[in-house]
């Protein structure tokens, strides 16, 4: 088996007269972790919802271990392993977190019995939501719906994950729990995609990079290189090639 798991070849997104994905090529390789950068408006969420299948490109096909799978929808890409993680954590607040993982495992696994309950506990304890399986999803905290997000897509069984933000909103303490989560669900064998502005806290976890800019890969690589190249620097931090890095995270860096 080689390394593709996913790809996207020769995207193009247009909405009205708006093309937001530019003949886009992008390859997801198994196991690894790829991290999406870029600044607003750049392409991500319409990447990721092309790869997760909620978007048709107008143009390009979709590959799933070199198999077309352009045509197919997002509830079938769930069933075969790509699975999706919004920015927004929207489980169904009036269950508890074992509910919501048990109804991710059915709808989006296409698991039942014993074997759909088994991948809800799994998931629960992976995301370390034990203690609270039997807490509705509305008394969570932040970063435990975030948890409750992954452990949904966890539930499902899924070969790759999609992350879209899911660090946004997090206290600068909560991140690095965020990000242990994440490395646990890498290390469980499954393949991550995470877009991401938080950008300290990707590339301590990323194994390879991309920055996408008017719909076209800017650049791609180790996340180090790539956020010390001078068109990411330029474009994305807003850094003239020949300034000083004073301080990456603040105002005086824009
Ligand atoms: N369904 C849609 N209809 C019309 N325009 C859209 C739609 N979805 C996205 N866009 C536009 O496409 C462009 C790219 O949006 P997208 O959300 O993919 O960018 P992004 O890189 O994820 O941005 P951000 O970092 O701000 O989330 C934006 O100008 C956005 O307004």
């Amino acid at each position: 088996m080689g390394a593709e798991l996913l790809a996207a070849k020769g995207i193009n997104v247009r909405f009205g007269r708006l093309q937001v994905l530019v003949d886009l090529d992008l390859t997801v390789n198994r196991g690894e972790l790829l991290g999406i950068i870029g600044p607003n408006g750049a392409g991500k969420s319409t990447l990721l919802s092309v790869l997760g299948g909620t978007t048709s490109p107008q143009e390009g096909k979709i590959l799933l271990e070199g198999v077309d799978i352009t045509s197919k929808r997002s509830s079938w890409r769930s069933r075969q392993g790509i699975a999706t993680s919004y920015q927004i954590p929207r489980p169904f607040l009036g269950m508890s977190v074992y509910e919501n993982a048990l109804v991710a495992a059915q709808f989006a696994g296409n698991l039942r019995g014993k074997e759909a309950q088994q991948a809800a506990l799994e998931a629960i304890s992976l995301a370390k939501l034990d203690g609270l399986a039997d807490v509705q999803a509305k008394n969570l905290r932040l970063l435990d719906r975030k948890r409750l997000e992954v452990a949904r897509a966890l539930a499902s069984k899924p070969r790759i994950m999609l992350l879209d933000e899911i660090a946004g909103g997090l206290t600068e303490s909560e991140v690095p729990e965020l990000l242990d989560l994440v490395r646990g669900v890498l290390d469980s064998g499954v393949t991550v995609v995470w877009i991401e502005h938080v950008v300290h806290a990707l590339v301590s976890v990323a194994t390879r990079m991309v920055c996408l800019t008017y719909g076209s890969i800017l650049a791609e690589g180790n996340p180090h290189d790539v956020l010390a190249s001078p068109e990411v620097r330029q474009v994305y931090l807003g850094i003239e090639p020949d300034e000083e890095i004073l301080d990456v995270d603040g105002a005086d860096a824009k």
